[in-house]
């Protein structure tokens, strides 16, 4: 942070860098993953900084956690038992929770530092994580998948970029374990970067993902303080016969996710279309 603007300087995405300027910084941690930074914002709330990295802020975490939540939700007949892998802020859960067919919501994130901070400085993210519906665990998303095989109708990787803690789970083996994780007819959603910044491995994460489960696609949403102002998603379906385009349920309280955004987002420009639709 110099002369009160905190920089998001990253060799992610060389040659950009979102600014924010600060009120004042709020937490600063080395925790046993990661440097952990939360300031208040001018314009955009508290904010979540992890590595360098913006996670999250206040005022447009509601567009990444509503999407990455609802796109697999809505389009699953039934969704009862749904996994959260990361996402330790708590705005996946908040959103998992309005779908009324969820008896339970499991919170696996490897960093009790982030829980921590985020129920301290999140708090409209973090609220919900002590719902009766929800249960939190720290550790790795790894080892808890090997030990809960056939159970999630839903499993939600909200993870940081592929740099650092959350480096393994962009990778096959991970994907192997939550294939395995889901109950018949299961879907899941990851953080999937941004197709101006990182479409080759985009590219490979759909080629690698496709090897695995029979349905494989590609979202995206418009948030300003992600690189390049959008993010996606890899979703994906154990169940052949699944549209994840389409949804089978109305969601209530969104500020951000309606049915035709949720169409809406699986439209790709051109130049993203041709890699990821094609061979
Ligand atoms: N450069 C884009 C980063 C996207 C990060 C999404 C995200 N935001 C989070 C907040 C807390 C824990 C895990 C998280 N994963």
């Amino acid at each position: 942070i110099k002369d009160g603007w905190f920089r998001e300087i990253s060799s992610q995405w060389p040659g950009q860098a979102m600014t924010l300027k600060v009120n004042r910084i709020l937490h600063v941690e080395k925790s046993l993953y990661q440097d952990v930074l939360v300031f208040e914002s001018e314009t955009f709330g508290n904010v979540l900084v992890l590595d360098g990295v913006i996670q999250c802020t206040e005022r447009d975490e509601f567009s990444y956690q509503e999407m990455i939540a609802h796109i697999p939700l809505a389009s699953h007949p039934n969704p009862k038992k749904v996994l959260v892998i990361g996402g330790g802020d708590g705005g996946v859960v908040r959103e998992v929770l309005r779908h009324e067919s969820v008896q339970e919501v499991v919170l696996c994130d490897i960093d009790e530092a982030v829980i921590r901070v985020s129920k301290q400085y999140l708090p409209h993210m973090s609220e919900l994580l002590d719902s009766s519906r929800v249960r939190v665990f720290v550790g790795d998303g790894f080892k808890f998948l090997a030990d809960n095989t056939s159970t999630y109708d839903v499993i939600i990787t909200d993870s940081s970029d592929p740099v650092g803690p959350a480096e393994s789970l962009f990778q096959k083996p991970y994907f192997q374990l939550l294939h395995d994780a889901l109950a018949p007819g299961g879907s899941i959603s990851t953080q999937g970067e941004c197709l101006w910044i990182h479409l080759p491995l985009i590219k490979n994460t759909n080629t690698m993902v496709k090897e695995i489960f029979p349905v494989v696609e590609y979202a995206f949403t418009t948030i300003p303080t992600y690189p390049s102002g959008q993010i996606g998603f890899c979703l994906a379906s154990k169940d052949a016969t699944r549209d994840m385009r389409t949804p089978v349920r109305k969601v209530e309280g969104t500020r951000y996710y309606n049915e035709d955004v949720h169409r809406a987002a699986f439209i790709l420009p051109e130049f993203g279309r041709r890699i990821l639709e094609t061979g």
